[in-house]
């Protein structure tokens, strides 16, 4: 028997809707053409308010309309800050952070099955605690300045090294990533990369986008 860690697997897109989706149906069908344009791990429907909290409605109409489409595409669809949500909607899990509901909280409402994300900032401190908690994997960032959330905090590449060589629990990296700038973020060690205006804003449009983030993994997998 070999004590030598598994080696690391392919970096893997992780979507983020838009804050606000104006028209249901032309996001569906713009996210449809996205999944057939390339691997995607899973999607996060993360609608918020003007306030930041989350609009509950507009995931549930959200929810309603792409959720099971996601899941038949093989994409793990996560609801943002509600594990109660993420249960009436069937989704496969919560990303929480740290003012949302804890990860042991959330593990015991949803069952050891549901995949459970956890915020981590620049902490590899709190990265710790919610991998200890039973999170599925833990979120780094903000790496870039991202107009999509208000009071991020700057992370640095450090975080990913170091997770990476030490850690088993997956990492993400997220915060104002594109395909311009996601390339030290892989090389660094992110097992997802978090992606949400990076994708819905690409000049191409996103499944341009999922093209070439699915090109850049796989140039620059290990
Ligand atoms: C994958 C991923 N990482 C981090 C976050 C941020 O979560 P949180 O700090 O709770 O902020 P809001 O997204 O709720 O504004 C995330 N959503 N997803
Ligand atoms: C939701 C979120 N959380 C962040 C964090 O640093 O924890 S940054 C961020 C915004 C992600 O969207 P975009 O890809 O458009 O920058
Ligand atoms: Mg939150």
């Amino acid at each position: 028997m070999s004590d030598k860690a598994p080696p690391r697997a392919r970096t893997r897109l992780y979507l983020i809707t838009p804050p606000q989706i104006g028209d249901v149906q032309a996001f569906g069908k713009s996210l449809e053409d996205a999944l057939r344009a390339g691997d995607v791990a899973s999607l996060q429907l993360r609608l918020k308010g003007q306030d930041g909290m989350i609009d509950m409605q507009a995931t549930r109409n959200v929810g309603r309309a792409v959720i099971a489409m996601a899941q038949e595409a093989g994409v793990a669809v996560l609801i943002n800050d509600s594990a109660e949500l993420a249960q009436e909607l069937g989704a496969d899990g919560v990303h929480v952070g740290w003012d949302d509901m804890p990860v042991k909280t959330a593990r015991k409402l949803l069952g050891p099955d549901a995949i459970i994300g956890a915020t981590a900032k620049n902490s590899y401190h709190r990265a710790m605690q919610a991998g200890e908690d039973g999170a599925d994997y833990v979120a780094f960032g903000a790496f870039y300045p991202t107009a999509t959330k208000e009071g991020t905090v700057p992370a640095e590449l450090e975080l990913l090294e170091v997770w990476q060589a030490a850690m088993l629990v997956p990492c993400v990296a997220i915060g104002g990533i594109t395909v311009a700038n996601a390339a030290p973020l892989v090389t660094a060690g992110a097992d997802f990369l978090a992606v949400s205006s990076g994708v819905w804003n690409h000049e191409e449009g996103p499944a341009a986008a999922v093209r070439a983030f699915n090109a850049i993994f796989d140039e620059l997998a290990p």
